[in-house]
Order: structure tokens, then sequence, then C-alpha cells
């Protein structure tokens, strides 16, 4: 995909160029990218990854291959029909938008190749886990062009439409619980005399080993947990506190609530207003 044009240059946006330019899956010169407002920010994503902004007749929207959707859900459909006039029916979709069902891109984008996905802010590290489901007539080639893209920004996993709503409260909103928790964390051990530099450089490194070990041991958490957890000992008694405190349920809400959200995000902006 040679020129891919970005509606929306907001951070999912951001992280998205950061993490094509920087792994070099695409070359910067043939990104592109344009907003409703803000120059600042335009300007700031030029000046950081060397890509192009759109012009205001936006004739670079009429040569995209690739169009990638990333304003708020409740944005798209004024996105969409500003842009809709200018694309050629070749011009492949890709959505990172939460909720919005890809019927919704096609009723208004017209019937083409649509992606539609949900990556991470991690992204900006190629370190996204993203879930990407597809509509019924995307070519073979630009689904392997689209998943080569997401596979270089971290990776990617092709699941039913429906599933990304799930995947939206796991793993598209999961870097915030675990930002959510490092603060608690964080909170914590400096209530217990820890200094915070050296609180973040303990807390930074327990997150990452602990996935690592995940990663590479490719054990049950449940067992990894229980070999940190000596009987009668330290981790027991933190355990137990989390446990007293609902934290299964919490953890259960927080998904059910995040994907419920996106469900509803789908309802409030799945629909083409009529024209008439
Ligand atoms: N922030 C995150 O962690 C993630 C966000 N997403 C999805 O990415 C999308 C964007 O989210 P954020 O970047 O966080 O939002 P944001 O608010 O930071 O960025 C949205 C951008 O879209 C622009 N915009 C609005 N209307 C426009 C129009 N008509 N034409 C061109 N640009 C327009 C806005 O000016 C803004 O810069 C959302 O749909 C969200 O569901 C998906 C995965 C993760
Ligand atoms: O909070 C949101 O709605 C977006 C979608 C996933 C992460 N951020």
């Amino acid at each position: 995909m040679e020129k891919i044009v970005f509606v929306g240059a907001g951070s999912m946006a951001e992280a998205v160029i950061a993490g094509i330019c920087k792994q070099k899956s695409v070359d910067s010169s043939s990104v592109y990218v344009m907003n409703r407002s803000d120059d600042d920010r335009l300007r700031h994503l030029q000046e950081s990854y060397g890509i192009s902004l759109v012009s205001s007749n936006r004739n670079e929207l009429k040569s995209a291959d690739l169009i990638v959707l990333a304003t708020k859900p409740k944005d798209v459909q004024v996105a969409m029909e500003q842009i809709v006039p200018l694309i050629k029916k070749e011009t492949v979709v890709l959505s990172v938008l939460a909720g919005v069902p890809i019927s919704a891109i096609e009723l208004g984008l017209g019937l083409r190749g649509i992606a539609r996905s949900m990556p991470n802010t991690s992204a900006a590290i190629g370190k996204s886990a993203t879930g990407v489901a597809w509509n019924s007539i995307i070519d073979k080639k630009d689904k392997q062009q689209i998943l080569t893209l997401l596979g270089s920004i971290g990776i990617v996993v092709e699941v039913e439409e429906d599933q990304l709503h799930a995947v939206t409260a796991l793993s598209g909103s999961g870097p915030a619980y675990v930002y959510y928790l490092a603060e608690a964390l964080e909170k914590a051990a400096i209530q217990a005399g820890i200094d915070q530099p050296i609180a973040r450089e303990l807390i930074i490194q327990t997150l990452d080993g602990a996935a690592s070990m995940m990663q590479k041991t490719q054990e049950e958490p449940d067992i990894l947990r229980k070999n940190v957890t000596s009987p009668g000992g330290t981790t027991e008694a933190g355990i137990r506190a989390l446990s007293e405190g609902g934290f299964q349920e919490a953890v259960q809400s927080c998904i059910q609530g995040a994907e419920t959200r996106s469900r509803e995000l789908g309802k409030a902006n799945g629909k083409v207003k009529s024209s008439s």
C-alpha cells in the first residue's frame, strides 16, 4: 500500500504512525494525516515522524490506497461524509474505532475492502496487541498487506467482528488498567516508605518481568502465582487482601463494563444519517 491517509490525528493515530514509521514498515513520506482542527498537533506529527499533511484541497485522499479512520466514534459520520466524495473505489479502509461496526463504514464509504481493528497505544513502541476483523469483500492481497502493517506495530489476531467488543475491553483499553495498577502500587509503595523514583523502577521491572515470565515460560499464570506464594508468607497475605477486596469481581466488572460500552458506542454511532 503506497499511500496511507490517517483521518484523525489523536493519540491512537499517533501511536500507529509512530509504530509504522519507527518499524519502517512503510515509508514515512507516503503517510499523510488530516484532522478536524489543531494545526499544532498536525505539525507535531509532521516533525516527529517525517510524515506529510493532507492539503486544504484534500487531493491526497483521491490517490490514497489505504485510509485509516481514527476519529472518535461520535465524529466518524461527519468524517465519512467529508471524505466519501473524494475517495476512489479501490481505496481500502482500516478502522481503529471502538464499537463502530463494519456495516456503518460500508454505508458511509460504500462497499469496498474494510478492516475493523482494535490496536492499543503500545503500537507506538511496536508492542500493540491488535484484533482485526474483515468485511466479506476484502481482497486477499489487501488483507495480507493490512496484516503486515498491523503486525509491524505488535501482535495481531484475526477475530470475528462481534468479538472485537471483548477485544476492545481486554487489550484495547488494557494498557490503562495496567497503568491504573501501577499508579495504585506506586501510591502504596510511597506510603510504605519507598522513595518514588525507586518505587517506579521496581514497579516497571516487576510488571515487565512478570509479563516476560508468562511469555517465555508459557506457564499458566496461576502456577506462576503459586511459585511466588510461600505458605504463610507475604504474598499469601497480599493476595488475601486483594481477594477480600473483591479483586476477581472487580476485574470481571471492568471487562464487562468496557465491553458493554463498546456495544453502546456501536449502536450510537453505527447508523448513517439519511441525507434527505
Ligand atoms: N486511545 C486509545 O488507547 C485507543 C483508541 N482507539 C480508537 O481510536 C479512535 C481515536 O481515539 P483517540 O486517538 O484516543 O482520540 P483523539 O480524540 O485523541 O483523536 C481523534 C482525532 O480525530 C479528529 N477528528 C474529529 N473529526 C474529524 C474529521 N471530521 N476529520 C478529521 N479528523 C477528525 C480530532 O480532531 C482528533 O484529533 C477512537 O475511535 C477510539 O475508539 C482504539 C484503540 C485504542
Ligand atoms: O477508551 C476508549 O474508548 C478507547 C478504545 C480502546 C481504548 N481507548
